[in-house]
């Protein structure tokens, strides 16, 4: 069972459709004590990152996270679900993350100009894959696939190892996804990312 969390941040219905029209079974659950028997996790995430790890901690989800990965099974975090795995971010302040994976969460540059146009914060729209290492995520996904991101802020991982791609945007090459054990995550939305991210899921269901 992928079981999908609710902590009412997150565009859930998307996620847990694009699994089951895989034939994968997934929930979606507000309730910590299914954390426990999840077989694989999914934390997705649309919102300010201070919003976020609030209604994680006041949902009583992070102790079942947590040990989820510390069972060695696999956890997805999508969009500001991965940039709270990290240390901090520095949306609207400094807030702490999960502190899984080290490093923290910046803003893009305002004012960066790329062949004399200024670019817009957030990224919004589809931008391409550069595959550093391997990942179960990206079996049968070619380098340079497109995907779709919505972001202001990004992931800077302090251990290179463990940006498994990247994107560009202006002068700015970030982490768009991690791979750190059985700990996996997107900076993009797979579900708003059409065949690629339904190949994405795929290969996260058949871990
Ligand atoms: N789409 C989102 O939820 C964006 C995540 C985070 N607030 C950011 O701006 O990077």
């Amino acid at each position: 069972m992928i079981t999908i969390i609710d902590y009412e941040m997150g565009n859930l219905r998307s996620v847990e459709k694009a699994f089951e029209s895989l034939g994968f079974a997934a929930r979606v659950s507000a309730d910590p004590a299914d954390i426990a028997s999840a077989d694989k996790l999914v934390l997705p995430g649309v919102g300010a990152f201070a919003d976020c790890i609030a209604n994680l901690k006041k949902g009583g989800f992070v102790a079942p996270l947590l040990a989820h990965v510390e069972s060695g099974k696999p956890l997805l975090g999508i969009c500001v679900g991965m940039q709270m795995l990290f240390d901090e971010s520095e949306e609207f302040g400094r807030h702490q993350g999960l502190g899984l994976i080290p490093g923290r969460v910046v803003r893009f540059p305002s004012g960066m100009i790329e062949n004399g146009e200024r670019l817009k914060v957030p990224h919004m729209g589809w931008n391409n894959l550069l595959l550093k290492k391997p990942s179960p995520l990206f079996a049968g996904v070619d380098d340079e696939s497109f995907v779709y991101f919505v972001h202001s802020y990004y992931c800077r991982a302090a251990n290179d190892d463990d940006v498994a791609a990247s994107c560009r945007y202006g002068e700015v090459e970030f982490c768009a996804s991690i791979r750190h054990d059985n700990i996996l995550a997107t900076q993009f939305h797979p579900e708003k990312s059409q065949t690629v991210g339904l190949r994405i899921f795929r290969n996260f269901g058949e871990i």
